[in-house]
C-alpha cells in the first residue's frame, strides 16, 4: 500500500515538472536560488527555528525585492519592499487575495473553516464582510466603553499584582473581545469561556509556524494515519481537535441559549443573527469565533513590545508621561478623546508596531491566476509571503532600524516623518486586517492608561540589582512602582 503511495507521489511529482517545463518555457521566473530537479529548493529553506524574515531579508541582498522558490511542485514568492507589496497585493488585490491550502492547520488540527484560512471563494467574501463591516472605522467608537472597562479594571488587576502583568493584559485583551462578540463579561483570569477561548486559539500556535510543517510541504501525508513512522506531525497533544471544535461552538451556543431564555446582550453574535435574518448561522458562529483567534495573541504581543520598549528605555518613558502629565492632568485617565493631543505616544506606538513587527512574514496570501511583474512571470497559484519585517527594517526607509526611535515619526519644521508603518504590519488589500482600527484603539488606550498611572522599570534580583532586559529574545521581567 504505501509502496503504491510512494510511487503515486513520485509519479505526480514528475509529471508536474515535466508539464511545469513544457508550459512554462522560457518564462522569466523572479530571481531566486537554484532549484534541485524535482524537489526544488526545499534544501534552501530556512529551519523551523530560523528567523524566517531575517534570512529572506539576506536573500533580498543577492536577489532583490522580489524573489522565487519552489517547493516540490509548490512555487513561492516573498516579497520584501513595500512597493511590491502594495503593486501586487493591494492594487492588483483582485487576483492576490487568495490562501495557500496549509493542510497542518487546516486539515490535520482541524481550522479550514477559520476566515484567515479561507481560500478567495463566496463562503470567504461573505464572512470577510460580516467582519469587515462590524469592525468598520466608524463604528469603533461603539467599542469604546467595552475597551475603557477591560483597560480600568486591568488597571486595578496590575496594582494589586503587578508581577502579574502579562496575565492581566492578556485578561483584558481577551475581555475586550467576549464581550464585544458574545456579551460575555470576562472579569477573571479563570473565566470558563475565556479558557475555552484561550485553549482553542493556542491549538493553532502550539503546533509550530502556519504553513512550515512536512505536511504542508507534501499534502498527501495528510492521509497517512497516526501510528505510521514519521506521522509524528498527526500525533497532536492530547484534547487539541476538542479545543479547537470548542472554541468554534461553546460561546456560540451559550450566546444562543441566552437568546431564547430572553437574557441575552446585544453583541456580535445577537447582531449578526438578526441581520442575517438567521440564515447564515455557520458564518456568524464561525467569523465570532475566529475574532477572538486572530485579535488576542496579536494584540498581546504589541502591547508587550510597546511596554518593554519604554522599559528599557527611561528616557522616553519619562517624555511619554511628561507628555500625559500635560495632557491629561492629574485627576483623571486618558481617554480616547485625548489621542490626536498625545502626539509622542503615538509616535512611540508606531514605532513599536514596526521595531517589533507581531507578524513578521505576515499571513501568506496566493495569486489565482498567472501575473507579470516587472517582466518576472508569476504562476497562477504561487504562495505570495510579504515580508512585514524586511519592509519595517529597511535601513533606506527606516535608518538604523533595529534602534527603537520614536522620533522617525515626529512630524514638525523641516522634518519628513517616516512611512507609516501600518499598511505593512495589518497587511494589504482585501485580507488587510479587518481588527486594525479597533485594535489601535485597545492599543491606544492600554498604553496611555498604564504609563499615566505606573512608572515601568527592570525587576530586581535577591541583591537587589536591576535584572537586564533581553529585547532580542522578546524574553524580559518587568516591575511597577
Ligand atoms: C496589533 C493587533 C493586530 C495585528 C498586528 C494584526 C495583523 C494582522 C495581519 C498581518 C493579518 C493578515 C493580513 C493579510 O493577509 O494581508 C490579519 C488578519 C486578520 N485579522 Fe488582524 N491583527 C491585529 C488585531 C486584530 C483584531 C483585534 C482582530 C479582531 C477583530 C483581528 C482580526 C483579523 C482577521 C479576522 C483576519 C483575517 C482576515 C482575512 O483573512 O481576510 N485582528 N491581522
Amino acid at each position: 500500500m504505501w509502496g503504491f503511495v510512494l510511487a503515486s507521489v513520485a509519479f505526480a511529482l514528475v509529471a508536474r515538472y515535466l508539464l511545469r517545463a513544457v508550459f512554462q518555457g522560457k518564462r522569466h521566473l523572479p530571481p531566486g536560488p537554484k532549484p534541485l530537479p524535482l524537489v526544488g529548493n526545499i534544501f534552501d529553506l530556512p529551519a523551523p527555528t530560523d528567523a524566517a524574515w531575517k534570512v529572506y531579508a539576506e536573500w533580498k541582498q543577492k536577489y532583490g525585492d522580489i524573489f522565487y522558490f519552489r517547493v516540490l511542485s509548490s512555487d513561492v514568492v516573498v516579497v520584501n519592499s513595500f512597493e511590491a507589496a502594495h503593486e501586487l497585493l493591494e492594487n492588483r488585490s483582485a487576483i492576490y487575495s487568495s490562501r495557500p491550502w496549509v493542510p497542518m492547520a487546516g486539515d490535520v488540527i482541524g481550522w479550514s473553516w477559520t476566515l484567515p484560512l479561507l481560500t478567495y471563494n463566496e463562503t470567504f467574501k461573505r464572512h470577510r464582510k460580516y467582519v469587515q463591516n462590524y469592525f468598520a472605522k466608524p463604528r469603533v467608537h461603539l467599542f469604546y466603553r467595552f475597551q475603557r472597562r477591560e483597560v480600568h479594571r486591568m488597571l486595578n488587576d496590575v496594582l494589586d499584582s503587578p508581577k502579574n502583568y502579562r496575565e492581566h493584559l492578556g485578561r483584558m485583551a481577551g475581555g475586550i473581545v467576549m464581550g464585544i462578540v458574545f456579551g460575555h463579561d470576562a472579569r477573571t483570569q479563570d473565566d470558563w469561556l475565556l479558557q475555552v477561548a484561550s485553549r482553542g486559539s493556542k491549538t493553532i500556535s502550539s503546533v509550530g509556524p502556519v504553513g512550515a510543517h512536512i505536511v504542508d510541504l507534501i499534502p498527501i501525508l495528510r492521509f497517512v494515519p497516526d501510528w505510521f513512522p514519521g506521522a509524528g506531525f498527526k500525533r497532536l497533544p492530547p484534547g487539541t481537535r476538542k479545543a479547537m471544535s470548542d472554541m468554534r461552538y461553546v460561546a456560540y451556543n451559550y450566546v444562543k441559549e441566552k437568546m431564547a431564555a430572553g437574557t441575552a446582550t446585544e453583541c456580535y453574535v445577537t447582531e449578526l443573527l438578526e441581520m442575517t435574518q438567521n440564515e447564515d448561522e455557520e458564518g456568524v458562529r464561525d467569523t465570532a469565533a475566529n475574532n477572538y483567534s486572530a485579535g488576542f495573541d496579536t494584540t498581546l504581543a504589541h502591547l508587550i513590545v510597546t511596554i518593554m520598549m519604554l522599559t528599557v528605555n527611561p528616557v522616553m518613558q519619562a517624555r511619554v508621561q511628561a507628555e500625559l502629565d500635560t495632557v491629561i492632568g492629574k485627576d483623571r485617565l486618558p481617554d480616547f478623546a485625548d489621542v490626536d493631543n498625545l502626539p509622542y505616544l503615538q509616535c512611540v506606538i508606531l514605532e513599536a508596531m514596526r521595531w517589533g513587527v507581531v507578524v513578521p512574514v505576515g499571513v501568506p496570501h496566493a495569486v489565482i491566476q498567472d501575473d507579470v511583474y516587472n517582466g518576472m512571470f508569476i504562476p497562477k497559484g504561487t504562495t505570495i509571503i510579504p515580508n512585514a519585517w524586511a519592509m519595517l527594517h529597511d535601513p533606506e526607509i527606516y535608518p538604523d532600524p533595529e534602534t527603537f526611535n520614536p522620533d522617525r515619526f515626529l512630524a514638525g519644521e523641516g522634518r519628513t516623518p517616516a512611512p507609516d508603518p501600518r499598511e505593512p504590519l495589518f497587511g494589504f488589500g482585501r485580507r488587510q486586517c479587518p481588527g486594525k482600527d479597533f485594535a489601535q484603539g485597545t492599543s491606544f488606550l492600554t498604553i496611555a492608561s498604564l504609563f499615566h498611572v505606573f512608572k515601568f522599570s527592570n525587576a530586581l534580583d535577591a541583591e537587589g540589582k536591576p535584572i537586564p532586559i533581553d529585547t532580542a529574545q522578546n524574553e524580559f521581567s518587568v516591575r511597577y512602582v
